[in-house]
């Protein structure tokens, strides 16, 4: 028998009853709940990580739709459990959903919403971050601030590397790696090579038109070239950052032997998932390499680190906070619980999950659509016209 839970009630004669698994900011994402005629249940447990069974004892008996966290085993048990509690909804407060067994959630028929647009610019900013954090060393820098070690200006003090004129790789060039391909192509005026699946013609649209526009003003242009292969990207540039979704495809596409391809004096971002990088050969590499250096926000064992990594000077490394601003943190939170609601209450789907602006004017009534469901199509769920 699985301990109880600590939870908060909204609405507590709501009809339909929605779990949210951690209390999430803003209180918009209530409200709207609320005034559909939700009973909302927020788990405020101290523990980070829940496990499936206090998932399952949050579900009980009866329960209509769950958000739910990245950090959740979202399988076949915990879809079970919502479906015999009577649940047709679940949404991850995240848009990557790697912690979601679609498949399972299909078997049981249960729609599965993510949080796709708002994290974008918020996302890739903090790969911007890391970038730069990287390339001028500054953690390494305020450590020794801190320390009392700076005793005058010196020639040679954290000389570290001009990102202008040099060229930024991208591996994944969809919403977030073609964001942040952007702000470091117009920021540092950097060339860019990408490597996608697909051909990102607004983001080739982009540079070209900046490269034009730097040239008419008597500045060295920047110029944009597709890769043919992930192997391409990491030869040729200075500044790699990774943003696939994490998938059989690209679990350890980072290994000994990309890492070797890579120049020694590359600087290298993940804000995607962890395990695209094997974190073990990259420890090893950060060891042998001190010029190369690291943005990581996202870690092959969170919340742990493979052994040696936080010692190594030339890693600069922050707890999975790409999307953590006040903005996107809200956005999200309601993005995730409209999907919710929006399949409780038979909404068809959001037509473009790409453009969800309409969902986060707070001064109007949200669409009667669910935002983004990753599995609308397996389940035939209607496509709204609005
Ligand atoms: N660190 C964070 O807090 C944070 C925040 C947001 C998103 N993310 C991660 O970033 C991922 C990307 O988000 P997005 O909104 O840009 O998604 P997206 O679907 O718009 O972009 C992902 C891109 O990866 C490409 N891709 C897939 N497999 C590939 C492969 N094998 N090689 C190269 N490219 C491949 C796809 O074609 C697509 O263009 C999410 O899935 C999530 O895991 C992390
Ligand atoms: O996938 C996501 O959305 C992130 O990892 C958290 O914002």
């Amino acid at each position: 028998m699985a301990k109880p839970v600590s939870i908060e009630v909204w609405n507590p004669n709501g009809k339909y009853r929605v779990i949210s698994t951690k209390p999430m900011p803003g209180t918009r994402w209530i409200n709207l709940l609320i005034e559909q005629d939700c009973r909302v249940e927020i788990c405020t447990e101290k523990k980070t990580i829940l496990s499936v069974e206090d998932i399952i004892s949050l579900i009980g008996n009866k329960c209509d739709g769950v958000i739910g966290q990245l950090t959740e085993d979202w399988g076949e048990t915990l879809f079970a459990a919502l479906s015999r509690a009577g649940g047709k909804a679940f949404s991850n407060m995240a848009v990557g959903y790697n912690n979601v067994d679609v498949n399972a959630a299909n078997k049981y028929g249960v729609a599965v919403g993510n949080t796709p647009g708002v994290l974008t610019e918020t996302t890739a900013e903090l790969a911007a971050s890391l970038s730069l954090a990287a390339a001028r060393r500054i953690v390494e820098a305020d450590e020794f601030m801190r320390a009392g070690l700076y005793d005058g200006w010196l020639p040679h003090l954290f000389v570290g590397n001009l990102l202008k004129g040099q060229t930024v790789g991208v591996i994944g060039a969809g919403r977030i790696g073609s964001a942040y391909a952007r702000m470091m192509v117009e920021g540092f005026k950097m060339n860019l090579i990408y490597y996608d699946l697909y051909q990102s013609t607004r983001l080739e649209k982009f540079v070209t038109a900046y490269g034009e526009f730097l040239k008419s003003n008597g500045e060295q242009p920047v110029h944009w070239k597709r890769a043919s292969s992930m192997d391409e990207v990491l030869r040729e540039a200075d500044v790699i950052s990774l943003h696939p979704v994490l998938d059989k495809t690209t679990y350890h596409l980072i290994n000994k032997e990309s890492l070797a391809t890579m120049k020694k004096e590359a600087i290298l971002v993940n804000c995607s998932r962890g395990p695209v990088i094997d974190e073990v050969a990259l420890v090893e590499h950060l060891k042998q390499n001190p010029m190369f250096r690291v943005g990581l926000d996202v870690f092959e064992d969170e919340p742990f680190m493979k052994p040696g990594l936080a010692e190594m000077k030339n890693a600069v490394i922050v707890p999975h906070i790409a999307s953590a601003s006040k903005w996107t943190r809200e956005g999200m939170a309601t993005l995730a619980a409209l999907n919710v609601l929006g399949k409780i209450k038979g909404y068809p789907i959001w037509g473009d999950s790409n453009r969800v602006e309409p969902f986060l004017n707070e001064s109007v009534r949200p669409p009667a659509a669910c935002p983004s469901i990753v599995n609308a199509k397996a389940l035939g769920l209607p496509v709204s016209k609005l």
